[in-house]
């Protein structure tokens, strides 16, 4: 790189436009779209579609909601010629084809042949007006320009609206001043001016001046000025609709957009995920996912965004980059702890899921594209207890206590820095279930315990007197080699079954947390028990119990807890 690039690259001489009204707009409604990705995206592929990838894409953009399409450069190739002619004959009745043509009347008569019988058809011829590019690629003066862009203009309205055979179709007219952003506004003005009069269009059908920013030259307000500009100086502007067409050369395309949208245009050209020359075009996806978390529907569908993105990724050849917005695989995800803790506390805040969607990090519900809750959390070692707890809770309906979360996690962090990767929703249940004991739920029949850990075989609970419960527990070990019987009394049936092994055995159980909640609402609901407890004064451990009845999942969770001392050597076996 230079030491001094302005020897190289000169600053963009920004347009004076000191009354400027956009910066105080809002959005209010969305604009006309245009999807570009069949021509201006198509172009810049290493691989073009071929006709069978641009009939698929073509349903889907259709399926997406979008009523103009340009299709093609019909002239540039059979291919393109005849997927226009497949459009022609597919397109439904309130969709607008569109193809473009440069100012060469040869190419504009085999553009317009390529239309014939459209319902609704859109001719966009384009023109370069900007100095560098009238000088190093045309060769033109401005005069010659003007002249060219005026005469080819008369010469599409003669082959298309003022043809009587062409009266099956309703014609309307694109021009775009190319490279309108590097090109003095008035010369722009003088040259529409002059195709809008060669073209006479009216209020119902009007003309639309497409003003791109075929290369990004500056930032966004700069452009934000000249469509201002542009809206406010083009006479008969109710017969004109100003379209935006932003490159993204600068990585502002969606920033410049926005802002010349507010600036007074009506209408975006673009590609879904930003396909396109170079950077690409504006993304179109973002736009109007940018409209909706604002409150204002885009009249584009992105419910369905996996299929969307299977389409663009299959028919452009080019993956959608993971944190494309909106879209991207991991644009949905959070993996950093205080982030996960967020988001979930922001769902524990939004149970009924109404209402104004208000939960951090996450600024739309990924729901309304199609994506499940469950992606959103993901856990790796730059996790905390919110991550690994929220998948639990998803998966398995347990709603684990603070302390317990504490604790879960600390297994987790292990496990991921062991393996030094993500762990995937199963791989964290299966630490769950392995950690806590739970052999008697469904899904951890496939987790054998070692031989000396205990389970519950069976239970009986009387009331002595009606302040004290009596408990007898039958326990077996798995292999059914030792077996116990547990007299208790306690003023509930944890704290009898509390007493009676402390009674019976050398080791010392004293609860200091429990909880217990339903999982599921109908009858066949089950019982969630979480236990934590001091054994032998010492050693803090909680506990799991599920089961169909309270008494048994809590018994169960005492059990985990025995299980996983023994498991730990915090006692040795029962310690009898
Ligand atoms: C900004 C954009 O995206 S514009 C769209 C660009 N898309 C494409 O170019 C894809 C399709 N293009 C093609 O298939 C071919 O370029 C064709 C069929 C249009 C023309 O092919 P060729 O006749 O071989 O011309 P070639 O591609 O070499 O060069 C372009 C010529 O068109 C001229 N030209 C470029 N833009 C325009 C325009 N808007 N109006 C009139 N002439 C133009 C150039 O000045 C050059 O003319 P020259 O040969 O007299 O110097
Ligand atoms: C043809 C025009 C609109 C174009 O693609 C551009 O300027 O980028």
């Amino acid at each position: 790189m230079l030491p001094n690039p302005s020897e190289k690259y000169k600053k963009f001489v920004p347009l004076k436009l000191p009354n400027r009204q956009w910066p105080d707009r809002t959005f209010e409604k969305p604009p006309r779209w245009l999807s570009t990705d069949l021509r201006d995206g198509n172009q810049s592929l290493p691989d073009p579609m071929s006709v069978e990838e641009k009939k698929i894409y073509f349903q889907k953009l259709l399926d997406i909601g979008f009523k103009e399409i340009e299709v093609a450069f019909p002239s540039a190739s059979q291919i393109d010629f005849d997927f226009t002619r497949y459009c022609v004959d597919n397109a439904p009745q309130d969709v607008s084809i569109q193809v473009l043509s440069p100012c060469r009347p040869e190419l504009i008569k085999r553009t317009v042949e390529s239309l014939s019988g459209a319902k609704k058809a859109i001719v966009h011829l384009y023109l370069a007006t900007s100095d560098c590019f009238r000088d190093v690629v045309f060769g033109l003066s401005k005069e010659e320009t003007l002249k060219l862009a005026t005469e080819c203009t008369k010469l599409v309205r003669s082959l298309t609206k003022d043809d009587p055979k062409q009266k099956g179709t309703v014609w309307s007219y694109e021009f775009s001043p190319e490279t309108f952003s590097d090109s003095d506004p008035d010369y722009v003005l003088e040259v529409c001016e002059s195709v809008k009069a060669a073209w006479g269009p009216s209020k119902e059908n009007p003309i639309i001046f497409n003003l791109p920013a075929t290369v990004e030259m500056s930032t966004p307000n700069v452009y934000a000025d000249q469509i201002e500009y542009f809206c406010t100086h083009i006479s008969n502007r109710d017969a004109v609709c100003v379209s935006l067409h932003p490159h993204n050369d600068r990585g502002c395309a969606v920033g410049a957009a926005e802002l010349a949208q507010l600036a007074g245009a009506d209408r975006v050209e673009g590609c879904l995920f930003g396909n396109g020359e170079r950077t690409g075009n504006v993304d179109l996806v973002t736009l109007a996912l940018n409209l909706y978390t604002q409150g204002i529907h885009p009249n584009l569908d992105f419910s369905d965004m996996k299929s969307v993105i299977d389409v663009v990724e299959k028919c452009n050849k080019i993956p959608v980059h993971a944190r494309a917005p909106y879209g991207g695989q991991l644009v949905v995800c959070a993996f950093s702890g205080s982030h996960q803790d967020a988001i979930k506390k922001g769902f524990e805040r939004r149970k009924d899921n109404k209402g104004i969607w208000q939960i951090p990090y996450l600024p739309l519900d990924p729901q309304d594209i199609g994506r499940t809750y469950e992606a959103i959390i993901r856990v790796n070692s730059q996790s905390g207890k919110g991550g690994a707890s929220w998948i639990i809770l998803r998966n398995m309906e347990l709603d684990l206590p603070r302390g317990l979360q504490i604790s879960f996690s600390k297994v987790v962090q292990d496990a991921t820095e062991k393996k030094g990767r993500e762990l995937k929703a199963n791989e964290i249940m299966d630490l769950f279930k392995n950690e806590y004991l739970l052999y008697n739920y469904e899904d951890g029949e496939n987790l054998r315990p070692a031989g000396n850990l205990f389970k519950l075989d069976n239970y009986y609970l009387g009331n002595k007197d009606n302040k004290t419960r009596q408990l007898v527990v039958d326990m077996s070990n798995y292999d059914g080699t030792i077996s116990y019987k547990v007299l208790g009394e306690g003023n509930g049936p944890i704290s009898a079954f509390v007493n009676g092994l402390n009674t019976q055995f050398k080791s010392k159980f004293q609860v200091i947390n429990y909880h217990e909640h339903s999982l599921g609402s109908d009858s066949n609901s089950k019982a969630a028990a979480y236990i934590n407890c001091k054994v032998d004064d010492r050693h803090l451990i909680w506990g799991v119990g599920i089961n169909e009845d309270v008494s048994t999942a809590s018994f169960n969770s005492l059990l985990s807890v025995i299980n996983q001392a023994i498991r730990k050597g915090v006692i040795k076996e029962m310690n009898v």
